[in-house]
């Protein structure tokens, strides 16, 4: 008997194909779109170094939802649930706290051998995975200084964490197939007007150059960094700001990270994808959503979102543009969380893939701006829900909210007993 699913699925493909459009393509490319899932929105950015130690760096998690996972075991069956209710390719991105040692490892100090439980967990998911140093909640970054400090002992450790964090990086690249990612984000900056505003960005400048000495092929590890624009603390002057970053990924040829909270708030990211693609190889994108400041907000499948996703897809980015997710919410169920903002992000890129780009760009050469809002308008509430179904019951994911249910069970059978 046929499904409601494959009925709809079915008119969807007719109604889609009138205006030119392959929906079973659609899906095809969908499938080859893998979004890096970050790990640390399961436990609140503490990772498994210093787990009582505070969130330092300007960035907060607030909230105090219960069952936040406490080590590695709770962290990746957490996310394992998660995945299971996400259809199609995904990647893990972890933080360099998040290694796994009986003993205190030293920052500067870690090895592959650290993340070989992630790697195993990693193979036996089938997820490529992705790394960042982690240049914050340390005592060495207590004054808020690290990679651009005027201390050289500061300095140098920091740069032996991220040296080490690469060849750790490069360890993933080579055990799975699949090139990590590796995003530098440090929080350097200063809470009140600065005088001197350059020597900082030179002192960060020379020791990047030293942390991407070392060549690695880039089919193991594709080093990015990351611009911010203000944190907690570090109001008045960020060292890594947009145009340092954009100049340095140019000049350097590494990616360039857009995190969507990272720039003043009328500001989009989306804008920027076409723009930083004619001077940089690569883009690394952390979509987020940032409410008012970099709050860090569930994704949501909002204009912003669709924006983003229609640029990788209408400039045909594929890639050239890794996808990462980057919020951190402690005032829902963690995993609900990874689900709902990660769907979401499927949700937009399906929905980009759906649309009759070559038609919209013809209209709009021809000048013919009437035709291309109706035409945008009306593509809305076309029948993309209807793929996107087929899509999650061809992954064998739950297809609608029926999710949540399996994340309550989980919540009051597991979580809740943390
Ligand atoms: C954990 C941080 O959010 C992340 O490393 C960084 O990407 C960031 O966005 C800091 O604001
Ligand atoms: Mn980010």
């Amino acid at each position: 008997m046929t499904s409601s699913i494959d009925h709809a699925w079915t008119l969807a493909k007719e109604r889609f194909a009138q205006l030119g459009i392959d929906a079973e393509a659609a899906i095809k490319q969908l499938d080859t779109l893998p979004v890096s899932i970050h790990c640390w929105q399961g436990d609140d950015v503490a990772g498994f170094e210093n787990p009582e130690g505070g969130l330092t760096g300007g960035i907060q998690a607030t909230g105090n939802y219960p069952g936040k996972a406490r080590n590695a075991q709770q962290l990746r069956a957490d996310l394992e649930l998660a995945i299971s209710m996400i259809p199609g390719p995904n990647r893990l991105n972890l933080h360099a706290i998040y290694l796994e040692s009986d003993t205190p490892v030293p920052r500067n100090e870690i090895e592959p051998k650290h993340f070989t439980g992630w790697v195993d967990w990693a193979k036996k998911n089938k997820l490529g995975l992705d790394f960042n140093p982690s240049c914050f909640s340390h005592p060495m970054s207590a004054d808020g200084f690290t990679l651009s400090s005027a201390n050289p002992e500061v300095r140098q450790f920091w740069i032996e964490h991220c040296q080490a964090s690469r060849r750790v990086s490069a360890s993933f690249g080579r055990a799975l197939g699949t090139p990590s990612v590796m995003n530098i984000w440090v929080p350097d900056g200063m809470k009140d007007i600065t005088v001197d505003r350059l020597a900082p960005r030179e002192r960060l400048m020379s020791a990047l150059d030293e942390v991407i000495s070392e060549k690695f092929d880039l089919s193991e590890h594709i080093d990015a960094v990351e611009s911010k624009l203000f944190g907690i603390g570090s109001e008045s002057y960020t060292v890594g700001s947009n145009e340092f970053y954009l100049g340095y990924a140019a000049s350097r040829g590494t990616a360039l990270c857009l995190d969507a909270g990272h720039f003043h708030p009328t500001e989009v990211i989306s804008d920027k994808i076409s723009a930083a693609m004619l001077y940089v190889p690569r883009l690394l994108l952390h979509v987020s959503r940032p409410v008012r400041w970099d709050s860090d907000h569930v994704v949501l499948l909002d204009d912003e979102t669709q924006a983003i996703a229609s640029e990788i897809v209408r400039h045909n980015l594929f890639d050239r543009v890794h996808i990462g997710l980057d919020f951190f919410d402690a005032s829902i169920n963690r995993i609900a969380a990874w689900v709902i903002g990660t769907r979401n992000m499927k949700k937009a890129l399906l929905k980009a893939l759906l649309e009759p780009t070559d038609l919209l760009k013809k209209l709009e050469v021809e000048g013919d701006y009437t035709a291309r809002l109706a035409l945008l308008e009306e593509q809305k509430s076309l029948p993309w829900q209807a793929v996107w179904d087929m899509y999650c019951q061809r992954h064998d994911v739950p297809v609608g909210g029926q999710w949540l249910d399996t994340v309550r069970h989980y919540e009051t059978s597991v979580l809740t007993k943390r």
